[in-house]
């Protein structure tokens, strides 16, 4: 139902496995998808991606058939924050997470894509959130998450209008930093894309996302401020640093000759 899979180059991809369903999120796979979280966490790694199996679907939203059961407003508020609650922790994992879109991205599909930090896609990816078609809000955290992301006006025209955006679009609004080109294996892409964050080391993309996070949730200035140079000086005086500097200098110093 989910696949876990650590790479050499300090990535982990968790595969979300129910492509006969369009990888539809039912309680189980987000149970599956919140404890491998909290398994995973203090793993050493530069960064997480999430992406759905085949390609068709990143993800179709909650499961519509498992869904049905819910006919309260007590039960429809416990599964509301039963699934952000899970969505949270990507939201706060400590490396950046990165959603690549293999397929549409729909309802709280769309809301699981922006609760990571970044999101790539293939070309024939559609986002939408479809949950006003539905006669529903949205449910996990994507709302704000849109609002936030692309401004008031845009946000609630793709939730007023449950408007479906090709990939070139999403990315033109800015809710997708990078799409496939043609012709491009899925897989090519998207290693080519996290290549550019493995380089990194785990500590300096944990300071990252820390601040990421901060921004996220709009965390008061002396606190960002403060996290800031507490993971400033733990890099500066870790070895790795040092190295690096060596490096660098060492390069310079062929320059100089
Ligand atoms: C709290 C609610 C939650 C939220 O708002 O946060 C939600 O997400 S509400 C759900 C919003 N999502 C949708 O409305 C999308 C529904 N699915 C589709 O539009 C299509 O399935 C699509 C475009 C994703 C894929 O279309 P395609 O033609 O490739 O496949 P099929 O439609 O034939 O689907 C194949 C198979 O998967 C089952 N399926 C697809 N999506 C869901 C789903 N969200 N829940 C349950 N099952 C889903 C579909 O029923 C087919 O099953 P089969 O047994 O083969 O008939």
């Amino acid at each position: 139902m989910l696949v876990a899979k650590t790479h050499k180059s300090g990535v982990v991809t968790l595969t979300l496995c129910r492509a006969a369903k369009r990888n539809a999120l039912s309680g189980a796979l987000i149970e599956a998808l919140g404890t491998r979280l909290d398994a995973t966490r203090d793993e050493d790694m530069a960064v997480l991606v999430v992406r759905g199996d085949g390609d068709r679907a990143f993800a179709s939203g909650g499961d519509l058939d498992e869904l049905s059961a819910i006919r309260t407003v007590e039960a429809a508020a416990d599964m509301s924050h039963r699934f952000r609650a899970v969505l949270e922790k990507l939201r706060s994992f400590p490396v950046p997470v990165i959603a690549a879109l293999n397929g549409d991205a729909f309802g709280g599909g769309a809301e699981l894509a922006m609760a990571c930090d970044l999101r790539i896609a293939a070309g024939h990816a559609r986002i939408g959130f479809l949950q006003g078609k539905l006669a529903i809000s949205t449910a996990w955290g994507g709302g704000p998450d849109l609002f936030a992301a692309l401004g008031i006006s845009r946000a609630l025209r793709l939730l007023g209008r449950a408007e479906i955006l090709s990939a070139p679009c999403a990315r033109e609004w800015g809710l997708l930093d990078a799409v496939a080109d043609d012709g491009q294996p899925f897989e090519a892409f998207v290693d080519a894309y996290v290549a550019g964050f493995s380089e990194r080391t785990p500590d300096v993309m944990r300071a990252f996302k820390a601040l990421a996070h901060a921004a996220r949730i709009g965390a008061p200035r002396d606190a960002a401020l403060a996290l800031e140079t507490k993971h400033f000086a733990r890099t500066w005086a870790d070895d790795a640093h040092w190295a690096a500097v060596e490096a660098s200098l060492g390069r310079a110093g062929k320059v100089q000759e």
